[in-house]
């Protein structure tokens, strides 16, 4: 027999080392020689004293032990041993043999009594079954101790792994929850155990989530991934993104899936899987994604995600069959205020411009930067053209109130362009730059105000670009003309004033009339050539006149916007005006309440600035633009000329009849003179004169006319009686 199988061999698999005490050396000499003769490795001791310090200098596997012996007893030893050894083994061989001492003996941890005198036979087994059992228990504390350092390993692996590591039954209750969870989630995994998987789950992803596990062809080699939202606990209240990956579990690759250690509450697991948190990558794709498709600055859809939207909107008009409008927005003074209060403002301008714009829009509707100080709204399906004239209205009233910008208070205007669905085009490119063309009319006309997209605003780039050749010919070809149309006091019929009125006599087209070709020269700057020209020929005209017996003879001439916002404008108008030997006082500049109010400071200077030199100031289309009655009051104006339009509503006591009479009455207080536009019947004439309103310029008194004509009528000593 192996000492393995005698149980000679300790744990540690050399012989057991036995330590035998007795004080008795007849008795300590016989037990160790037997104990060798069994192959054990033996070292005798001769009493209690001795013992002890042998056990200072030596490890043993088992001690065998006499009870009494002088001075140190086997008690004594006993507890010395279990001090300083307390893997070794005790067996008491004595001759003691009272119930107390053996039970004492077995309490202090004795293993195993012998009664001297001892049976060798019986001796030799008790210490091999000693030794063996001692060997096992060693063994087994080591598997245990192995067991657990391994369990602790993969406890921590899997517990300070990144991502969430789960279990689920096969109806998707968690069986098991790594502590991740908590760090990630907030919730304990003790508190998970037992529920169903979607109480984590976001609403939004419920179905989605629960499907996902139920679907089919979820196996090891094809795991299902998806991305869901859980559930944040407590305070934090927020849903983070989690990629998930889930995986059958295959009993066979799992034992313990029958096993209980493998249940949690009485349920299998079915289900392993892991979950990533990946809300960082998503935020960071969002705000990518966003940035992509919005203005950072403020917040709206930007050019590309507009077109995306028009696009998906003008498919959806027309299945349907229904309009849609685009509207072209540019802020007016913008650049001013940019260039002199910094681009910090000016941001916190387009800021303050969007907040406004937006509260004015219904959900649904796209209002985007399209760059710079433009905007581009779309309303994605409106009745009439009437409802995108509301919200345009709505819009420039909303940012006609001043922007408060740190100390600075400053006012914008907006002028729209609006291009309707199908009448403005059918295209999303042709929808925007019809619009655009639209809102450069506005911007034509004075500013600040909205007017609609229609065919004869349309100039397709070719034609475009040969008009403007053309228009640059006409200037050095002399083809502008200046026609005038007489301005007549209604009570005595004579001319008091001749307003000039550019026309263009195209050598193929034939005569051409502002509205044609003006917008274009705005837009190409060319009208500063056109005005220079216009003023050049009126001076010398007019002056004519004047000097040949009309010496009251008044000249009206129109200003653009962009001669008016000219910085050395005032100079420029009184070198023309010097230059022909003109008198001042005999001309009146007519502007448009919108161009006062786009920089009613500056304008305000330059307008008192010419009042000084004489110059008389009117203020066309009067009732048409903001009419903010509080800067009449403060500007040096002469005339107001009353709109077409409610002259035209002289008919029956309709609405503009009213304002007539409002007009003509302020005017009146004011003590300005007045000049009714678009006087084309006799009850207009008779009306507007009941009103004390005598001057009148329209047909009813005729066109504007070329000079040739004009010339003849007023050298016609009957002048006074206007008869063209
Ligand atoms: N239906 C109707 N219309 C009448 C009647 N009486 C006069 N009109 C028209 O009404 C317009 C009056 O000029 P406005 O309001 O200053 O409006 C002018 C003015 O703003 C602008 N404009 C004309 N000439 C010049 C110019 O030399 N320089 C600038 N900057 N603008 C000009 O173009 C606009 C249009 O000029 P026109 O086509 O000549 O049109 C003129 C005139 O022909 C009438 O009884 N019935």
């Amino acid at each position: 027999m192996t000492p393995e199988h005698t149980g000679l061999t300790s744990s540690h698999g050399f012989p057991a080392r036995l330590l035998v005490v007795d004080d008795e050396p007849r008795l300590l000499n016989s037990l160790a020689t037997l104990l060798r003769g069994e192959g054990y490795e033996v070292t005798e001791a001769a009493g209690g004293r001795h013992a002890c310090s042998i056990i200072d200098q030596m490890s043993f596997d088992l001690a065998l032990l006499d009870l009494r012996m002088p001075e140190v007893d086997g008690f004594d030893v006993m507890a010395y041993l279990s001090d300083k050894q307390p893997d070794c083994g005790t067996i008491v061989v004595s001759g003691e043999s009272s119930f107390a001492a053996v039970s004492r003996a077995l309490r202090r941890g004795a293993l195993d009594y012998i009664r001297k005198p001892f049976d060798p036979d019986e001796l030799l087994t008790t210490v091999s079954s000693v030794i063996g059992k001692q060997s096992l228990l060693k063994a087994h504390e080591h598997v245990q101790m192995r067991l657990e350092k391994s369990e602790a390993l993969h406890r921590y692996i899997v517990n300070s792994s990144p991502d969430i590591v789960f279990m689920l039954d096969e109806d998707g209750h968690f069986c098991f929850v790594n502590s991740k969870v908590e760090a990630l989630l907030g919730y304990q995994p003790s508190e998970l155990c037992g529920h169903h998987f979607r109480h984590i789950l976001d609403d939004r992803d419920v179905a989605r989530g629960t499907y996902a596990l139920k679907g089919p062809n979820i196996t090891a080699d094809n795991p299902r991934t998806l991305e869901v939202r859980l559930k944040t606990r407590g305070s934090r209240r927020a849903t983070r993104h989690f990629e998930i990956t889930a995986f059958p579990i295959d009993p066979q690759t799992w034992p313990q899936s029958q096993d209980t250690r493998g249940r949690t509450n009485g349920k299998t697991a079915r289900y392993y899987g892991t979950a990533r948190d990946v809300t960082e990558r998503k935020e960071a794709e969002a705000f990518i994604n966003f940035q992509a498709y919005h203005d950072l600055l403020t917040r709206l859809p930007n050019r590309a995600l507009f077109k995306d939207r028009l696009e998906l909107a003008i498919t959806h008009a027309r299945r349907n069959h229904q309009k849609l409008a685009v509207m072209f927005l540019d802020l007016d003074r913008f650049k001013v205020i940019n260039d002199t209060l910094g681009h910090a403002m000016g941001d916190r301008l387009l800021q303050a411009v969007t907040q406004r714009l937006e509260k004015c829009i219904r959900k649904g509707d796209t209002l985007s930067r399209f760059g710079g100080d433009e905007f581009t709204l779309l309303l994605p399906s409106i009745h009439s053209h009437d409802d995108a004239r509301q919200i345009s209205k709505k819009l420039i009233k909303a940012l006609r109130a001043p922007f408060q910008l740190g100390e600075h208070e400053v006012f914008v205007g907006v002028s729209i362009g609006i291009a309707i669905y199908p009448e403005a085009g059918e295209s999303m490119d042709q929808l925007i730059q019809n619009a655009d063309i639209a809102m450069y009319h506005v911007k034509a006309r004075g500013k600040d105000g909205y007017r609609f997209f229609s065919e004869s605003m349309s100039i397709d780039s070719v034609h475009r670009l040969n008009l403007e050749r053309d228009l640059r010919l006409a200037l050095e070809r002399n083809e502008l003309k200046v026609f005038y149309q007489p301005q007549v006091c209604s009570t005595t019929n004579r001319v008091v004033g001749l307003e000039a009125l550019v026309r263009w006599q195209h050598p193929e087209r034939g005569l051409l009339y502002p509205r044609d070709f003006l917008p274009l020269a705005e837009e190409t700057r060319l009208i500063s050539q056109v005005s220079e020209h216009v003023m050049d020929q009126a001076c010398k005209d007019v002056g004519q006149w004047i000097r040949e017996g009309n010496p009251d003879l008044r000249l009206a001439v129109n200003l653009s916007p962009v001669q008016v916002e000219h910085p050395r404008f005032v100079e420029t108008l009184m070198q023309r005006v010097t230059a022909h030997g003109f008198p001042a006082k005999n001309l009146e500049i007519e502007i448009t309440e919108n161009v006062i109010m786009n920089d009613l400071e500056q304008i305000s200077q330059k307008l008192r600035e010419l009042a000084t030199l004489g110059v008389r100031i009117a203020i066309d289309d009067f009732g048409t633009g903001y009419s903010s009655l509080n800067y009449l009051h403060r500007l040096p104006i002469h005339t107001l000329k009353v709109d077409q339009s409610f002259v035209k509503a002289i008919r029956g006591g309709e609405d503009g009849a009213c304002i007539v009479n409002a007009i003509v009455a302020m005017a009146h207080g004011l003590k300005l003179e007045i000049v009714a536009e678009g006087v084309e019947t006799d009850e207009q004439l008779e009306y507007l004169r009941s009103l004390g309103c005598h001057q009148v310029q329209g047909f009813f008194y005729g066109p504007a006319r070329p000079a040739n004509e004009i010339s003849q009528t007023l050298c016609n000593p009957n002048a006074e009686a206007v008869s063209f």
